[in-house]
């Protein structure tokens, strides 16, 4: 659809980008990403043709774009460029109308019920038919630009060349251009080529991208194959992490602030306390969290952490709003709180502490064993829901990378294994060694402050301390529910 070879642009002798090459296919979006004035507007105005390269060329369905007259070249290719702050004192109607220039042998002389069609269509795709007799310089930054999208549209052509699309525009209104803009590309084999400052978004919406600096391609492919750490930090001179999308395979960035703490933030036993409702963690500062609890599970920072005595025939349909209303009840902020629930008194509680020379490890667990279940048994029983479980909590001074979590929590859930086979807790369906119960959960939490930890398998550092605690104190609550069930 859309061939670049070598293209080079200049203002007056002001070389702006140079040798650039890349092909765009039929139906796909290409997002091109780069700092301030590295010169991707400039790359966009030379392939629309509003600029002439000073050298390399430009090829659109087979044939260089000199070749083209320029309704020809109209009917193909729509640029919208980056909106300006000139006023308009057109209606949206007129504006999105203009669109359809090229496809009129004298200026509206000739309307036809298609151009009509394609107007109200392109005012409705964008959201601005409620605006259609407004003047452009009465809407909003956001409106303007949605209607300069629907003049775009309007024209049907069949490639799209977009300077920063979703400018001006709210969350909803980005999302909704982009998902009109996918499904034209879809359904339509719209080709797309836009400029993004929003490397999120780019990477959501684009199939690919080209990322430049000074001028040159730093970096074309898949979001996954452009969208690098080390790339984009050096791209860009600002810090960031990349993360999965929670939906979609694509990667997400967000940026790590250079922030300096001023105080080192310790955790003592002073943050927990062991009562026969609830055992809960306060802390000043939030920590980093990973966990299989019931109420905000998964990774995150929280404040707070309750593990609740619940009934044992506790069996509530919307288990998740019920403990979300009980945490407000106990003054807790369910935003910032980790939520656990077990059958057994939490007044039993064990709480470890390990004093290390990183800093305290905490270790706190709360066991009911009466429905344990030896995992590679667990095949033969039906599955029913029981309350009785073992809830652990691991709290470290110190900085966990997300491998050292994920090992933490293994390292943990071996540690409870052993400690059951210890205790010699049998499955009474299958009669062999426990190794849980269908219902525990672990919480790992560290202050990501002092000494940092790659890893957190059974031999390092930290996971020695972890093994060690977890283990010990899961007997020792093993055997403090065992002393009241007998
Ligand atoms: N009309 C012009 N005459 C001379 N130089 C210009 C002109 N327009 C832009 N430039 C310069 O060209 C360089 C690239 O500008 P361009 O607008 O292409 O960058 P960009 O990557 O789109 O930047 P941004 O992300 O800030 O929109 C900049 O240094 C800019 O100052």
């Amino acid at each position: 659809m859309l061939e670049v070879h070598n293209l080079s642009g200049s203002y007056g002798s002001k070389n702006i980008f140079s040798d650039i090459s890349f092909k765009v296919e039929k139906g796909k979006i290409l997002g091109i990403l780069g700092p301030n004035g590295c010169g991707k507007s400039t790359l966009l105005k030379v392939i629309s043709g509003i600029m002439p390269p000073s050298g390399g060329k430009v090829i659109i369905d087979g044939a260089d774009l000199n070749e083209y007259s320029p309704r020809q070249l109209a009917k193909k290719m729509t640029i919208l460029p980056q909106l300006s702050a000139s006023s308009f004192s057109n209606t949206v109607r007129e504006t999105v109308s203009i669109g359809r220039y090229p496809h009129q042998s004298g200026f509206f002389s000739s309307w036809q019920e298609e151009d009509e069609k394609a107007v109200k269509k392109a005012m409705r795709q964008t959201g601005v038919e409620k605006y259609e007799e407004h003047t452009i310089d009465h809407l909003s930054g956001g409106e303007q630009q949605r209607v300069f999208i629907a003049q775009a549209l309007a024209q049907a052509s069949n490639l799209l060349l977009l300077d920063e699309p979703t400018n001006h525009l709210d969350i909803a209104h980005q999302k909704q251009i982009l998902d009109m803009i996918r499904k034209e590309v879809m359904q339509n084999g719209l080709t797309v080529v836009s400029v993004f400052h929003d490397i999120n978004l780019a990477a959501l919406y684009c199939d690919e991208l080209l990322l430049m600096e000074n001028g040159r391609v730093k970096a074309f492919g898949a979001p996954h194959e452009v969208l690098l750490t080390e790339q984009i930090m050096d791209v860009y001179h600002a810090r960031i992490s990349l993360q999965a999308h929670p939906e979609q395979p694509k990667p997400q960035m967000t940026i790590l602030p250079d922030l300096q703490e001023q105080q080192e933030k310790m955790i003592t036993d002073n943050s927990f306390s062991i009562q026969q409702e609830y055992v809960a963690f306060r802390s000043a500062f939030p920590l980093r969290v990973l966990s299989s609890a019931v109420h905000n599970a998964g990774l995150g920072w929280y404040s707070t952490f309750i593990n609740r005595t619940v009934e044992p025939q506790y069996d509530i349909e919307n288990v998740k709003e019920e403990f979300w209303q009980y945490i407000i009840e106990q003054g807790f902020s369910p935003t910032n709180t980790i939520g656990m629930m077990t059958a057994v008194d939490t007044g039993n509680a064990v709480l470890k502490k390990y004093e290390t020379d990183f800093g305290e490890v905490f270790v706190v667990v709360t066991a009911g064993v009466g429905s344990a279940v030896d995992v590679s048994q667990s095949y033969k029983r039906k599955n029913v829901f029981k309350v009785g479980t073992i809830n652990t909590w691991v709290v470290i001074n110190g900085k966990l990378s997300d491998e050292a979590f994920v090992q933490a929590m293994m390292t943990a859930t071996e540690a409870k294994s052993k400690a059951l086979a210890h205790e010699e807790v049998i499955d009474r369906i299958s009669n062999t060694i426990a190794t849980g119960t269908p219902t525990d959960s672990l919480l790992i939490a560290a202050t990501q402050q002092g000494q940092y930890f790659q890893y957190g398998g059974p031999i390092t550092e930290v996971g020695q301390i972890i093994g060690r605690g977890v283990f010990e104190a899961t007997v020792e609550a093993i055997q403090i529910y065992k002393k009241g069930d007998s």
